[in-house]
């Protein structure tokens, strides 16, 4: 008796969260170092159509990052990042098609069709979804030109959300994979967390949740402990400017920065290493990961 008390518990916890989200928007950053097992990658595929099934409009955002170094690897070609951004020539950016385009969004796509799912895979030339430019980096060292070219790596001008409205309309999750264009042939790499800000700004999405392989923003890297559970915007940039966040970290703190700037409800950096942390999230009191507000 006692066991079947715990589980209704869950779900009348559940309601008023369903009831908030009813109707909403919630874009998911899928990153790639959440990506760990067939087994997570369908706790999450799950959680996506269990969202849809009550009512939410998620829409993904996926990743991939360590896939595509794993592809380049094998065909030895070397890349590096500067500011957690691939530097990406001609070479790179065909097989960062290859890997997210053609393999992780068709895998995501699949996955939730098997969930019981309706879903449609996107890159951002598709319709055009996502329009960008090149993206010139500012140089992390004090020395030398304050900008670095980093080749095929691309910055939104804008987004263009009817294809998403549409999919979302006729009951489809989106899946988006982060490669826009300039409308004039050019095709550009485009650091995912950036992508899923900027589409969570454009759907005016309740919020974004970003799937990852930490507990959070850490104010100590190497101490999982050392958890900020909530922060504003100042002191997330604050943490930036301190080198507190670095490395991968910094282009979803800055993304958030600009999500929340721009009329996102909040984001939140979660651990995607956790299965169903996304409904933990969204349809939980104790809510985990990092919080950002304004
Ligand atoms: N302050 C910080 N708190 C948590 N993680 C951080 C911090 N600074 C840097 N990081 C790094 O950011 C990484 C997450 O970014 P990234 O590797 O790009 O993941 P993803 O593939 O999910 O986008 C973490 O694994 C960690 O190494
Ligand atoms: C410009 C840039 O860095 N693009 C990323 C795109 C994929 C990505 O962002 O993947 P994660 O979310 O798994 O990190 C890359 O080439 O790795």
């Amino acid at each position: 008796m006692e066991k079947y008390l715990e589980k209704t518990k869950v779900l009348i916890e559940a309601l008023p969260y369903i009831k908030k989200f009813y109707g909403k928007t919630i874009v998911i950053k899928y990153g790639g170092h959440a990506m760990v097992s067939d087994q997570l990658k369908e706790a999450v595929i799950n959680d996506l159509v269990l969202m849809k099934f009550v009512g939410i409009n998620p829409v993904v955002v996926h990743g991939g990052g360590p896939e595509i170094s794993r592809m380049l690897n094998k065909l030895n070609i070397r890349s590096n990042f500067i500011n957690g951004l691939r530097v990406t020539d001609e070479a790179t950016l065909e097989v960062v098609e290859m890997v997210l385009v053609g393999k992780i969004n068709k895998e995501i796509v699949g996955l939730i069709e098997k969930a019981g799912g309706k879903a449609v895979g996107l890159s951002g030339k598709d319709a055009g979804l996502l329009k960008a430019h090149k993206k010139l980096a500012k140089n992390p060292e004090p020395t030398g030109e304050e900008y670095l070219d980093l080749g095929y790596v691309g910055e939104i001008t804008e987004v263009n959300p009817e294809i998403l409205l549409t999919l979302i309309d006729k009951g489809y999750i989106p899946v988006v994979a982060p490669v826009g264009s300039n409308g004039n042939g050019e095709f550009y790499n485009i650091n995912a967390d950036e992508v899923a800000a900027e589409v969570a700004v454009a759907l005016k999405a309740d919020k974004l949740i970003v799937l990852t392989d930490t507990p959070g923003i850490l104010l100590n890297e190497k101490d999982e402990n050392s958890l900020l559970s909530k922060a504003s915007i100042a002191e997330v940039q604050e943490l930036i400017n301190q080198g507190v966040i670095r490395g991968g970290m910094i282009p979803k703190a800055e993304s958030a920065i600009n999500a929340i700037k721009r009329g996102v409800g909040s984001v939140h950096i979660i651990d995607g290493r956790i299965a169903h942390s996304l409904l933990l999230e969204i349809f939980t009191d104790a809510g985990v990961g990092t919080m950002l507000t304004a």
